[in-house]
């Protein structure tokens, strides 16, 4: 049996449209969904296995991907939203009706990131959104119950759907996020 790795992945995904510049954003609530507009192109996305990121039930993968912040509005039923963990880097909007995450944003302007929201364009109808790229996380399934044995099995699989399996980011981020922080500690030249 083929291993699930997340719906829309495992259906396939078109490849991005040219001079797509965003859609709509839509929770699971049949009454009053929150809706936020995308008003660009979605960048870097992926699969990641954290136990954070919001996934569809029953799977242990989500499909996340950035756009920057200004362009990311909440456009109808943001009552509705409350950030998970305010603690944490990534702050999630949820949706407190069905559970799905909206977006993330890091308020941290020191980040790496900052300036980018995280975003789950699963939730678009609009078709043309960047694809995943890589896997991210894969090993931290196994913190949301994923049984260890499988790791190869699904990471296998994650190659077979040219998605590079990584514990962290991929290396161009993990070297985007140290090239940032060496900069901001001078070890580089800004
Ligand atoms: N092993 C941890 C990894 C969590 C983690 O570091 N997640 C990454 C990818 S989304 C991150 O950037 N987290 C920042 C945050 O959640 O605010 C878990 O699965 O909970
Ligand atoms: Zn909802
Ligand atoms: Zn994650």
């Amino acid at each position: 049996m083929t291993i699930a790795i997340h719906p829309s992945i495992d259906r396939g995904l078109p490849p991005a449209a040219p001079g797509f510049a965003g859609g709509t954003l839509v929770c699971k609530c049949t009454d009053h969904p929150v809706k936020v507009r995308v008003d660009a192109q979605s960048a870097h996305n992926h699969a990641c296995g954290c136990t954070k990121c919001w996934k569809p039930k029953g799977y242990f993968f989500s499909m996340v991907a950035v756009a920057p912040r200004d362009k990311v509005t909440v456009v109808e039923n943001g009552d509705k939203l409350k950030i998970v963990d305010s603690s944490a880097t990534i702050q999630r909007y949820a949706c407190t009706g069905c559970g799905v995450h909206m977006h993330g944003r890091i308020e941290n302007t020191g980040h790496p990131f900052y300036g980018l929201d995280f975003i789950h364009t699963e939730l678009s109808a609009e078709t043309g959104w960047s694809p995943p790229e890589f896997a991210a996380f894969v090993s931290s399934i196994i913190e949301s119950g994923a049984n260890p044995a499988n790791q190869d099995a699904v990471r296998a699989r994650l190659r077979e759907l040219h998605l590079e399996p990584y514990d962290c980011l991929s290396p161009p981020l993990m070297d985007f996020i140290a090239t940032h922080i060496a900069k901001a500690s001078g070890a580089l030249a800004a």
